[in-house]
């Protein structure tokens, strides 16, 4: 596994953004052979969303042949809420690139059979390929996507009830009132994620420092999710520096000096 650290969170994001493009122009995707990313929600990617729309709009990089995944939804939210991740993903990145919708794929929380829902959308991230790049966030308990402590390492997409630490967490985008944030969830699972080609996991600020502790020097267990990801053999976290608190010194030192000029968000597209 590899942690860039970052100064702070403008510059992990920049960080992310620039590696991201970096991958898309590498692959020169094109109709026939598209690259394929999965996508996260949340606050840890907006800053990223940001710059790829910035990167775009100077044709740096196009979305033109682009398939997306998102990583999960809330059950029983109306595509139309506000806090949907539907809305989210269109209102913070997709209207604002050159992405085709038809090659948007984001789980319906809203069908009558939520399991075939969740077959059909691993069937389809197999017909196209698999993702070539797994973005994503972690909660401060450390679940990745919507896989809470306790979710098996080898899951598959499924419903998921939220724990009473997400729901409050979340309960910030919902006038702060737990009773208006959904219960369950549709998520990818923690295998999932692990069959991508490559995963990409941003974690800023104190909240997340015991969770990226775990990851980097916890053993692999049910309970922090993310943990899981050392077990795949390309996974990137980027971070900033107030995540970094919980991690011993010689850690951190270790992938500061490991990684040297590799740190520098502009060295990725320069190559
Ligand atoms: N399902 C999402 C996760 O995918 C996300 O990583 C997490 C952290 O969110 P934030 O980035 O806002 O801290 O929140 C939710 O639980």
């Amino acid at each position: 596994m590899r942690l860039i650290i970052q100064s702070d969170f403008s510059n992990l994001s920049k960080w992310a953004a620039n590696y991201v493009a970096a991958k898309i122009n590498a692959a020169k995707p094109t109709a026939d052979k598209p690259f394929v990313l999965g996508l996260p929600t949340g606050s840890s990617p907006l800053g990223m969303y940001k710059s790829l729309i910035e990167l775009n709009k100077k044709g740096i990089v196009s979305f033109e042949n682009i398939i997306t995944f998102n990583m999960d939804e809330y059950v029983g939210l109306a595509q139309n809420h506000p806090q949907s991740y539907y809305t989210f993903m269109w209102d913070n990145f997709f209207n604002y690139v050159n992405i085709k919708k038809e090659n948007v794929n984001i789980l319906n929380g809203n069908v009558a059979d939520l399991d075939e829902e969740c077959a059909a959308y691993e069937a389809k991230m197999k017909a196209v390929g698999g993702v070539d790049l797994f973005l994503g966030g972690i909660g401060p308990d450390g679940h990745i996507a919507f896989n809470e402590p306790g979710s098996s390492l080898s899951s598959r997409t499924r419903v998921k009830t939220l724990t009473k630490d997400t729901i409050i967490a979340n309960s910030r985008f919902f006038d702060n009132d737990i009773n208006k944030v959904p219960k369950t969830s549709v998520t990818v699972g923690v295998g999932t994620i692990l069959d991508a080609k490559e995963v990409l996991i941003m974690v800023n600020g104190h909240n997340k420092a015991r969770a990226l502790a775990q990851a980097v020097e916890g053993c692999i267990n049910q309970m922090w999710t993310i943990t899981a990801l050392q077990l795949h053999e390309k996974a990137i976290i980027v971070c900033d520096e107030a995540a970094t608190e919980e991690l011993k010194v010689g850690t951190y030192r270790y992938f500061k000096d490991i990684e040297g000029e590799n740190l520098n968000p502009d060295s990725l597209l320069r190559k």
